[in-house]
């Protein structure tokens, strides 16, 4: 059966990891017999230069007609001017509002080669294997209101921590049947000694646990957490949080595998089409050059594999494919501290290509 993918390169080095990642799903789709449909659609400053608009209405209705969804990044700094009203980044959460995708997975596995990548030592950083589920549609970055004004002689900005007990049920369910086939642990991180959101987060998360009498529930405040990751990383297993503590906690957690590049992420709601990108930006100071990292990318299309399609045996065999080639010695720039040899993202590309076909 034919699956829809609908590709979004976005800005910077966005096209150059969208680029492989989709020749790696040509290469599944040869290797397994699939007939995968790619469209190519813009999104953030592309889309603001090309259609005066981050998400453009023909950009989400692709989206929606999609079996799933492959994102690069967005946003640099042609479109950063405080002043400017539209904002690449906008896209970006507006596609995760419009499509309903409440829950971001974003798994944190350390390759044992690439352990020496980390500016952490070796013994801190080795057999670490984290799923973090962060949320993704509410918190500050949607609350209302969000103004700017003038009172009293000073400039005042507002934004809202918003979450309803509804939207924190539904994320935190999935973080403990994602636990099941782990290691049964999940860590829900908050801030309850100071904010009422948190306390509704953790009250909630200690409700929806009762229905998962196998699993075990700890608390953690979200600055103790993010030392706990640096000391030991290995004692999590599940971590679920609110958007924005899981945007930086994620990208604090991409310095133990190695490199921001690696890390994939999956965003799903209700149904089965998701959207898929890697955790990083569109890194413009390396933009260009064909030396970005498309790993992250690369592994987010075996996550779109996996979740929006049902292929496990095409989402394990990339998966494989990835591994080979870092244990052959093959690395991007971003992880040359782990010695080896240093590809530009095309070549690197084209060795996971290789390694599928065998
Ligand atoms: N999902 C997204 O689209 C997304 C995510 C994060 C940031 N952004 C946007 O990206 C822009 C740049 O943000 P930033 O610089 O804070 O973060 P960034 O993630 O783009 O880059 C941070 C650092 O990591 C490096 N890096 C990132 N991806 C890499 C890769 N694949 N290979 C090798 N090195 C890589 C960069 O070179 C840079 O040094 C901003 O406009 C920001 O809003 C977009
Ligand atoms: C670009 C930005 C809106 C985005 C976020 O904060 O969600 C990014 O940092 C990410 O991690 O996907
Ligand atoms: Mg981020």
């Amino acid at each position: 059966m034919t699956k829809k993918i609908v590709l979004l390169p976005g800005d910077g080095v966005g096209p150059e990891v969208v680029r492989e990642s989709r020749a790696v799903l040509e290469q599944v789709g040869r290797t397994f017999g699939h007939t995968f449909e790619f469209s190519e659609h813009a999104i953030g400053g592309a889309a603001i230069d090309s259609h005066d608009d981050p998400l453009p209405k023909s950009t989400l209705d692709a989206c929606q007609a999609a079996d799933a969804v492959l994102l690069g990044a967005v946003g640099g700094p042609k479109w950063d001017d405080p002043k400017r009203k539209v904002r690449p980044e906008q896209g970006l959460l507006a596609l995760r509002r419009g499509l309903g995708l409440y829950a971001n997975l974003r798994p944190v596995r350390v390759h044992p080669k690439l352990a020496s990548a980390s500016p952490l030592k070796a013994d801190k950083v080795e057999g670490v294997d984290i799923l973090f589920v962060r949320e993704l549609t509410g918190g500050l970055y949607f609350g209302q209101p969000r103004l700017r004004e003038q009172r009293d002689g000073k400039v005042r900005a507002v934004d809202t921590l918003e979450y309803t007990d509804e939207e924190v049920r539904r994320v935190v369910r999935l973080a403990f049947r994602l636990a099941g086939p782990r290691r049964k642990r999940v860590t829900s991180v908050d801030k309850a000694n100071v904010l009422e959101s948190s306390r509704l987060w953790r009250e909630t998360a200690t409700e929806v646990h009762k229905e998962f009498a196998d699993i075990a529930l700890e608390h953690q405040l979200v600055d103790s957490c993010a030392m706990r990751l640096i000391t030991a990383a290995r004692s999590f297993d599940v971590i679920v949080t609110e958007n924005m503590f899981g945007d930086i906690l994620t990208d604090e957690a991409a310095v133990l595998a190695g490199s921001l590049g690696l890390l994939p992420s999956a965003s799903l709601g209700d149904g089965t089409n998701g959207v898929y990108e890697p955790i990083h930006g569109s890194a413009p100071d390396i933009a260009g050059k064909d030396i970005a990292n498309p790993t992250g990318t690369i592994l987010s299309a075996a996550m779109l594999l996996r979740h929006s399609l049902g292929l496990t045996a095409e989402a394990e065999a990339v998966e494989r494919a990835v591994d080979d080639v870092i244990n052959s010695g093959a690395r991007t720039a971003d992880m040359a501290g782990a010695g080896g040899e240093a590809l530009s993202t095309s070549a690197f590309g084209q060795r996971v290509i290789a390694a599928i076909r065998k």
